[in-house]
Order: structure tokens, then sequence, then C-alpha cells
């Protein structure tokens, strides 16, 4: 079956993290869509209950075209350990706590790693496109690599400073932005979406 085209006008980028927000508005910027923040329309942000990377990517992709009655893109994503039997996962965004510290949350995957050797990890990106109408699609994005200790580099967000790409030389953290879009789970993601639902691809 063939995806659903987004037909242009606004598009909702339904999160609420501005890290997340800021690459999403970069990876789209050669499509000329024009793009609003669910924080900026005020939106709630939805419990996320799903299992799956996918589930809680449709589960507030729909929340907030329900809201917006706008197309709304939403991204669920998170830093899988191979050796933590992919912990933190899904629960990514939760390991940093209220506070969304992520010198704590990098701190808590390099003490549950102690010893190992298995430093593998990958970052995994859902991206769900949702219609008011309810109608939603989805696609998943990966990029694999190692966690290194101690975190380097000041770029990108979240986890990014302790994700050594496979067979790269710098963190996420120590890349700009265009060398984190030519390899990350965000752009592969991306990838698939725009391909599906932009009419263009490769
Ligand atoms: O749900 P929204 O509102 O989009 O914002 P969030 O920060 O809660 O996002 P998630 O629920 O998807 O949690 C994913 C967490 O995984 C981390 N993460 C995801 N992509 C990342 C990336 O490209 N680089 C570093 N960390 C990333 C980041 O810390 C996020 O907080
Ligand atoms: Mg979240």
């Amino acid at each position: 079956m063939t995806a659903r085209r987004f037909q242009g006008g606004r598009l909702v980028i339904a999160s609420h993290n501005a890290g997340k927000v800021r690459e999403i508005g970069e990876l789209l910027a050669p499509f000329g869509t024009e793009v609003v923040s669910a924080g900026a329309l005020g939106l709630p942000e939805p419990e996320e209950t799903g299992d799956t990377f996918v589930a809680n990517a449709e589960l507030k992709a729909r929340a907030a075209a329900a809201a917006s009655g706008l197309p709304s893109l939403a991204d669920d994503s998170g830093l899988a350990v191979n050796a933590l039997a992919g912990a933190p996962g899904i629960y990514s965004a939760r390991w940093a706590g209220q506070a969304k510290d992520f010198a704590f949350a990098m701190a808590k995957v390099q003490s549950a790693l102690g010893e190992e050797k298995d430093r593998s990890a990958r970052f995994v990106c859902a991206l769900a496109l949702a219609w008011p109408d309810g109608h939603c699609e989805t696609f998943e994005g990966v990029v694999e690599g190692d966690i290194v200790w101690p975190p380097k580099g000041e770029n990108g967000f979240g986890y990014d400073p302790i994700f050594l790409p496979k067979d790269g030389i710098l963190t996420f953290g120590e890349m700009d932005a265009a060398a984190k879009h030519a390899i990350s789970h965000r752009a592969d993601a991306f990838t698939k979406l725009v391909a599906a639902c932009f009419g263009v691809g490769n």
C-alpha cells in the first residue's frame, strides 16, 4: 500500500525537546515545509504509554494532530545499549529524571556498563506523521556505534557526547549538525519518511 502524502501547508512538530525540534527543522528545510512546534501551539505533552518507539511516536503524533487540526510529525527515539538488554531504550528521556539532566543520565549508562567489554549501542528513531482524521504513517531509522567515557563534545543534545558512531573518530557531541545528519538515526528515518510522504527520495 502506498503511503499518504503530505500535501503542504503547516506541519506541527509534535515534540517538546528543543534539540529534536531544531534537528527536525534542519532535516525538513530542503522541502520548504512551514513548521510550527507543539510548544509554540501550547499543546500538552502526552504520557508515553507505548512499549515501542513506534507506538510512542504514533501516540504523540495522533495527539498533536487531534489537538491542532493539522498534520503532525512526532519523533520517539533513544539509546539502546546491547549489554544492557537495550536499556535505556524507550526510557531514554526518563533516565534523565524530572530535571532532564543528561549528565546524570550519561553517568547512569556508564555505571550500568561498569567493566563490561561490549560497549556496542545504537540510537533508534521512530517518526510518525499523523493527520487529524486519524491516518498515520510510521518509519524507523537507526545508527550503530559504541558508548565512550568520558563524554566528549558540546554539540547536539541528550546522549550525544557518549555516542561514537561505528568507524567514526568523533562522538555525536563533537560533530557539527551536517556531519550528524549524514549518518544519524533521525536522518535515516527521515530519508524513509521523505521518500514515502514527500514524494522525493532515493
Ligand atoms: O517526547 P518529546 O517531546 O519529543 O521529547 P523527549 O525528549 O521526551 O523525547 P523522547 O521521549 O523521544 O525521548 C528520547 C530521549 O532520547 C535521547 N535522544 C534521542 N535522540 C537523540 C539524539 O539524536 N542524540 C542524543 N540523544 C538523543 C534524548 O535525550 C531524548 O530525551
Ligand atoms: Mg518524550
